[in-house]
C-alpha cells in the first residue's frame, strides 16, 4: 500500500508536506468534527485568556491521522502563543527537556508529541515543571557540582499519543484536560475533502467527495492524502475535475478497499476467520498470530473495526461478524477453518 495511506505513518514527501500544511486547520472555526472535545477546548481557551492564566495541561489520545497535532497547533493559535514542539523519543535527556523549558514565556504551549515514549527520566523531571512551574538543573560538575532550582513561567504542556494505556499514571494524573478523539463519520469526511479540494483549487463533485471520504477510514489524513492523489489522477487522465468516475477509477488504481481499511485491518479480520474459525479469540493470541503488539491492536486497530461492525468485544475475546465474511468474500461454514 502506499506510505501515505498508511494511517500509522508520517512519511510524506516535501511536495505533499506543504501541502499538508495548507490543508491543516489553523482555529477552532476550520476544524471539523469531534464536537464534545471542541465544545469543552472553547470553554477552557476563553477562560485562560479571560484571567490571562496558561491553559491547564492537555493530553490528546486517539488514532493516528484524527487530529492531535493538528489541535496542539490551534490551541496555541487561540491561545495567541507561541509552540515549541518536539517529541518523546527527541527528548533522551533532561537537559534538553530544561533548554526547552526555560525558553517559555508566559502561558506559551510546549508540545510533546508521542509523549508514552518519553524516557522515565526525563518523565520524572517533567513532573515538577508541571506542577509547580519548577525545575532543578546542575550546575557545574565534579565537586563543585550542585543543583540550583529555577523558576518557569506558567506553561501548558500540550501531549499527544496514539498509545494513551502506555501512559504511566503519575504522568496521566498530571494533565488537568484529557481528551479522546474519535473517527470522523464519511459526512464529515465529505466536509474535509471538500475543504480541501478548495484549498488545492481543484473542482470536486460532491458525489467523488462522499466516494473519498467513504473510504478514507475515518481518518482527515488518509482522506487528505487520497484526495491529493486522486487530483493527480484528474490531472493526467482526466481534464482536472474531480468528479465520481475519476474518484473511482483513481481509488481503483491505488487499490483502496472499498471500506478504506489498510492491511493490517485485513489481517486482522483475515486471521480471526482463517485461524481462529471467527472468533473469539484472546487479544494477546491475535496478536501474536498478526505479529503486532496487543496495545496497538486495541489502540489503533480495533476502534475502527469495531466502529465499522467487522468485530465485537465479547467476554471472551475477540470475534468477526458476517460482515467481516462478506467484506472479505468468505463464506461462514462449519467446514471453516480445519476440519477434515
Ligand atoms: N478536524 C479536522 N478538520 C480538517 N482537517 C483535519 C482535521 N483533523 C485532521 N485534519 C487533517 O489531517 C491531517 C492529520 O492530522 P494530525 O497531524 O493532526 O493528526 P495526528 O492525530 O497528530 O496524527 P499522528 O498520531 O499520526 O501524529 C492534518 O494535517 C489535517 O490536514
Ligand atoms: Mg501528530
Amino acid at each position: 500500500m502506499n506510505e501515505n495511506l498508511d494511517p500509522t505513518s508520517n512519511q510524506f514527501s516535501h511536495e505533499d508536506m506543504d501541502i499538508e500544511r495548507a490543508l491543516r486547520p489553523l482555529s477552532f472555526e476550520d476544524f471539523a468534527g469531534q464536537d464534545q472535545v471542541l465544545e469543552n477546548l472553547r470553554v477552557f481557551v476563553q477562560a485562560a485568556n479571560l484571567r490571562g492564566e496558561a491553559l491547564d495541561h492537555t493530553l490528546f489520545h486517539g488514532p493516528p491521522g484524527l487530529g492531535k497535532t493538528t489541535l496542539a497547533n490551534i490551541l496555541a493559535n487561540e491561545l495567541d502563543v507561541n509552540i515549541k514542539i518536539t517529541s518523546g523519543p527527541v527528548l533522551d535527556k533532561p537537559g534538553d527537556l530544561a533548554g526547552l523549558l526555560t525558553n517559555l514565556d508566559e502561558r506559551d504551549v510546549l508540545f510533546i508529541d508521542e509523549i508514552h515514549r518519553l524516557s522515565p527520566i526525563v518523565e520524572e523531571y517533567l513532573y515538577s515543571a508541571m506542577e509547580d512551574y519548577r525545575i532543578d538543573i546542575m550546575i557545574e560538575t565534579g565537586p563543585n557540582a550542585r543543583s540550583v532550582q529555577i523558576d518557569l513561567s506558567p506553561f501548558t504542556l500540550v501531549g499527544a499519543t496514539t498509545r494513551s494505556g502506555l501512559l504511566t499514571a503519575p504522568m496521566r494524573a498530571r494533565f488537568g484536560i484529557s481528551s479522546r478523539l474519535q473517527y470522523y463519520t464519511t459526512e464529515l469526511l465529505t466536509t474535509i475533502v471538500q475543504r480541501s479540494s478548495q484549498i488545492l483549487r481543484v473542482p470536486i463533485s460532491m458525489e467523488a467527495a462522499i466516494e473519498i471520504a467513504g473510504r478514507s477510514r475515518g481518518t482527515p489524513r488518509i482522506a487528505n492524502a487520497l484526495l491529493r492523489r486522486v487530483r493527480d489522477f484528474a490531472q493526467i487522465k482526466g481534464n482536472g475535475n474531480i468528479d465520481i468516475e475519476i474518484a473511482k477509477f483513481s481509488l481503483k488504481a491505488l487499490n483502496v478497499d472499498a471500506h478504506g481499511l489498510d492491511e493490517m485491518d485485513n489481517k486482522i479480520l483475515a486471521t480471526i476467520i482463517d485461524k481462529f474459525k471467527g472468533g473469539p479469540v484472546g487479544i494477546t493470541t491475535l496478536a501474536t498470530a498478526v505479529s503486532e503488539s496487543a496495545e496497538t491492536i486495541e489502540e489503533v486497530y480495533e476502534p475502527f473495526l469495531i466502529q465499522q461492525g467487522f468485530i465485537m468485544r465479547t467476554p471472551r475475546g475477540r470475534e468477526v461478524t458476517e460482515e467481516a465474511y462478506r467484506h472479505l468474500g468468505r463464506t461462514k461454514g462449519p467446514t471453516q477453518g480445519g476440519l477434515f
